[in-house]
């Protein structure tokens, strides 16, 4: 048995997979915001942040790591797991001191690892994707190494403010002493997957390449941008490796406290995006997925580290091997749950029926869809900005305003991916919205291409699980071929009819979007 963990914005979720029999035999999350509620952090980070900053509590991660293994053990024998491998929301980083690893080789499991591990970091928050706070740095970084073309041709992207070198960047600037006291840097990846080896282990390439850090041409920590990000930088960063490298067996505070066998061995862990892309199958081109998470991400395999001229999309690595687009939209969930919030509505608005109420208005209205700062494109927090009939615009109609948000966020989806000259043959939802039918039917009609959704909705942990089983040796396209099929009945058609709606309501959008810069 194989055993994946995604410790995401909200939750850290489990999946093991049985390659023997081509089953999933267990799958178990555990929501931070109502499991831990001590951490004050309801959808996973520290709310009110200032200027922009959105950080999380490492030691929450820990603490749901316990969690989740403590109900693991109690639902499944863990002595049968190979191998584990994992994933974590992009771009967190985690700051630790020189003790870190003496402190993950000496674990006593009569204790928790948070107690255990917080004297160790040099900063007790860490950044994650939602924050906004770095736009100086990045200009700092960008004119340093020549601009954004050359940064993007570097590093796969232009300086991006939630990427984790501008953070560190940001961090050296405000704390000088913190980060000389830094010994070692993880993202959320590297840092899980670290605790559960029981020494830091590498960064891979998939979650290294969301950093502004990593050269894509030799695929290692690229020496221009670790000057141009801070000091002696170099030094606190592992050489970057493949997601598949195994690092040695599970630490014993795992084997000893919840029964995995001393066997047990670990793989590198990587991103949640570049783990879904393993999840859904589509590890090689052809396949687009959407992933419909807190935040929205577009992804694909790519053949060549092709990048976006407009700077919004990213190239990361692919943990299949050679690389992967991905374009993230902020507002993603939070701006779905913010208008059911301000309406009063529950999900059934957002469904298949409700939907179905509204067929009439299909392109009619239009909403920049944006309940919060947005990234792709870069947009301040102003509100929805609202462009159609009187009912719509005075929410008389609240049915309206669903289709709207919903086609406004997939219309600003396929105008900022269509740098990729990807043509889209099938898309493949996951994420928690990805359930909902009436959502995932505009996905089809709007994009015009077939839309399906896998039985699994843990896509980054089953992807995990997969790498793990890859990993100890076994083939990873015939795994998906078993683990990453469509669910029955799930395919859904386009309606042909409204391609030309849907490609005239894309130009009013531009044009409102352009109206409102
Ligand atoms: N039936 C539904 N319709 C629309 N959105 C939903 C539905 N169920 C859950 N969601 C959304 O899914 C989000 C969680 O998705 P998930 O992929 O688990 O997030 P993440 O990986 O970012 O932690 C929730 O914030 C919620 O808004
Ligand atoms: O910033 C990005 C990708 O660049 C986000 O997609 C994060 O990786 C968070 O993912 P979720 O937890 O929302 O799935």
């Amino acid at each position: 048995m194989f055993l994946g963990l995604d410790s995401s914005t909200q939750s850290l979720t489990a999946v093991i997979i049985d390659p023997g029999s081509g089953e999933i035999t267990c799958q178990l999350s555990v929501n931070f915001g109502s499991s831990l509620p001590e951490y004050g952090s309801p959808s996973g980070f520290i709310p009110g942040g200032r200027d922009g900053e959105v950080h999380a509590n490492p030691l929450m991660w820990l603490d749901a790591l316990d969690l989740l293994f403590t109900r693991l053990a109690a639902e499944t024998d863990l002595s049968k797991i190979r191998m584990i491998a994992g994933s974590g929301q992009q771009h967190g980083s985690v700051y630790l001191d020189s003790t870190f690893d003496s402190r993950l080789a000496g674990l006593d499991i009569s204790q928790n690892l948070s107690t255990q591990l917080s004297p160790s970091l040099t900063r007790a928050t860490s950044p994650i994707w939602m924050d906004t706070s770095t736009g100086t740095e990045c200009a700092e970084i960008t004119s340093a190494t020549g601009g954004p073309a050359a940064v993007c041709a570097r590093s796969g992207s232009i300086a991006i403010e939630r990427f984790t070198g501008p953070q560190i960047r940001r961090f050296y600037k405000t704390d000088p002493a913190a980060y000389g006291k830094t010994a070692r840097i993880h993202l959320v990846s590297s840092f899980i997957a670290s605790v559960i080896a029981g020494k830091s282990v590498p960064i891979d390439f998939g979650d290294g390449a969301g950093m502004n850090l990593l050269g894509l041409a030799k695929l290692g920590w690229d020496t221009e941008l670790l000057a141009a990000t801070a000091p002696d930088l170099g030094s606190k960063l592992l050489p970057p490796a493949p997601q598949t490298s195994v690092q040695g067996t599970v630490s014993p505070y795992f084997t000893k406290k919840y029964g995995i066998s001393e066997n047990c061995r670990t793989a590198l862990f990587t991103g949640d995006n570049p783990a879904s892309l393993v999840g859904m199958g589509a590890t090689t081109p052809g396949n687009i997925v959407i992933s419909l998470g807190t935040s929205d991400t577009f992804f694909a395999a790519m053949p060549g580290p092709k990048t976006d001229p407009n700077g919004f999309g990213h190239v990361f690595g692919n943990p299949a091997g050679g690389f992967m687009s991905l374009i993230c939209f902020r507002n993603g969930s939070l701006a779905r749950e913010a208008l059911r919030d301000q309406l009063g509505l529950d999900w059934s608005a957002f469904d298949q029926p409700a939907l179905a109420a509204t067929s009439d208005a299909a392109g009619k209205n239009q909403m920049l869809p944006f309940y919060g700062p947005e990234i792709t494109p870069r947009h301040d927090f102003t509100g929805p900005v609202l462009q159609g009939s009187a009912e719509f615009e005075s929410a008389e109609n609240p049915g309206l305003q669903v289709r709207a948000l919903l086609e406004g966020q997939f219309l600003n989806m396929r105008l900022h991916s269509g740098w990729m000259g990807v043509k889209t043959e099938r898309i493949r939802l996951t994420g928690g919205a990805s359930k909902n039918d009436g959502i995932a039917r505009l996905v089809a009609d709007i994009f015009q291409a077939p839309v399906e959704r896998l039985d699994v909705s843990n896509s980054a942990a089953l992807g995990a699980a997969l790498v793990a089983a890859a990993a100890d040796g076994h083939d990873l396209e015939a795994l998906q071929d078993v683990f990453c099929k469509a669910s029955a009945g799930s395919t859904l058609q386009p309606d042909r009819s409204l391609a030309a709606v849907y490609d005239e309501a894309l130009v009013k959008f531009e044009t409102l979007l352009k109206a409102n810069r």
